[in-house]
């Protein structure tokens, strides 16, 4: 549905060039939720506003649903960018005009009648919940709510794509979740392709299937979200989930480790962390592999949880038995589907 190639930018900053982006390909699959995670500075609101050329790059070529938006004349391109909408982290409201307005504000820009303005706006309202406020001002409305009013402003021309600057960045928590579920939902709902971009890992494993790693201007790692959080491949990204899914046991942790390990020789015992994704995580693994191979097991640390929307979850487990029977508990969770790592430096 997005295909950006060889996307460089460059923008003159007081000490010469700035390489904001250094050759970026990406493609985005119609109908996913693709996120780009990264850090301060990194590239990312370059990157998210090439796509609809309010960056025009210095080289590359962007492909948004067959139509190549680089080589557009001005009005092809005004036309062309009716299918991608916008939402931004600061909302862009105008404080004189009310909810409604604000959401009828590209319609009236697009010369639709009144009547037709109303038959767009209406369910565009109901459907992010604020039919009820239709007649107040941004400043008479929480931060949620405007943000609300930001996206069905950018749902109003009845866009393929819809972009995402950082949109709950200024939210808190709570209402940052309420804001991914109705963009979850609006996806779903209208078939949207979303391209979400963020600093939080927070943000991706809420609602993200694929993920983009972006790291001074180039992405270094990018794939199917669960994937990606199951076996991150670049110190990047590894220090951004360690945010949501600690890379490293926690002292604590260790010290029992070590207590529990006093007087059994080496080869008896082995620290596992186990990654379990997807559908894997519903099966009775551990009791399986005690009944099966007489190895005791004990349960150190851990998490379950969910990433976009799937199953996700990591243990710490010690394991102790005799060689033949550790290797065999290994081998067979490992044929389970289970990333299994064993931790050496205890
Ligand atoms: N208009 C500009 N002029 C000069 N340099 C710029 C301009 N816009 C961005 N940059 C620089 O380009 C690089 C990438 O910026 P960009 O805003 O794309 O990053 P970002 O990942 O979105 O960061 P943040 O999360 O802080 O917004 C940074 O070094 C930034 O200072």
């Amino acid at each position: 549905m997005i295909e950006l190639q060889g996307i460089v930018q460059t923008y003159a900053g007081p000490q010469g060039p700035v390489e904001a982006l250094r050759g970026i390909d990406l493609s985005v699959p119609r109908g996913q939720i693709f996120g780009v995670i990264g850090r301060s500075g990194a590239g990312k609101s370059s990157l998210v506003r090439t796509i609809n050329l309010l960056n025009r790059p210095a080289s590359g070529t962007v492909r948004v649903d067959g139509r190549e938006l680089t080589a557009l004349d001005p009005t092809a391109l005004r036309a062309a960018r009716r299918d991608i909408g916008m939402v931004f982290q600061h909302f862009n409201l105008l404080s004189s005009r009310t909810v409604f307005d604000n959401v009828a504000l590209p319609l009236e820009l697009e010369g639709l009648r009144r009547a037709e303005i109303v038959a767009r706006v209406e369910p565009l309202l109901a459907l992010v919940g604020l039919s009820a406020l239709r007649n107040r001002y941004p400043a008479q409305i929480s931060g949620g709510q405007k943000q609300r009013v930001g996206i069905a402003r950018a749902l109003a021309s009845r866009p393929k794509v819809l972009l995402s600057d950082e949109a709950t960045s200024s939210l808190d928590p709570e209402t940052t979740r309420s804001i991914l579920a109705l963009l979850r939902e609006v996806q779903r709902e209208l078939g949207l392709t979303v391209v979400l971009i963020t600093h939080q890992m927070q943000v991706i494993k809420q609602i993200a299937n694929q993920v983009a790693v972006i790291d001074a201007g180039r992405i270094v790692e990018q794939g199917d979200t669960l994937d990606v959080f199951s076996r991150p491949q670049h110190e990047t990204t590894r220090s951004l989930l360690d945010d949501v899914v600690p890379q490293e046991l926690p002292a604590v942790v260790l010290d029992r480790v070590r207590a529990l390990l006093g007087g059994v020789p080496a080869s008896q015992a082995t620290l596992l962390r186990l990654v379990f994704a997807g559908a894997d995580s519903d099966k009775p693994l551990l009791s399986d592999v005690v009944r099966r191979f007489g190895v005791d097991l004990n349960l150190l640390h851990g998490q379950i949880d969910e990433v976009g929307g799937r199953p996700f979850g990591t243990l710490a487990v010690l394991a102790r038995g005799a060689q033949d029977q550790l290797a065999s508990t290994v081998a067979h969770l490992r044929q389970a589907g289970v990333l299994v790592q064993e931790v050496s430096h205890v």
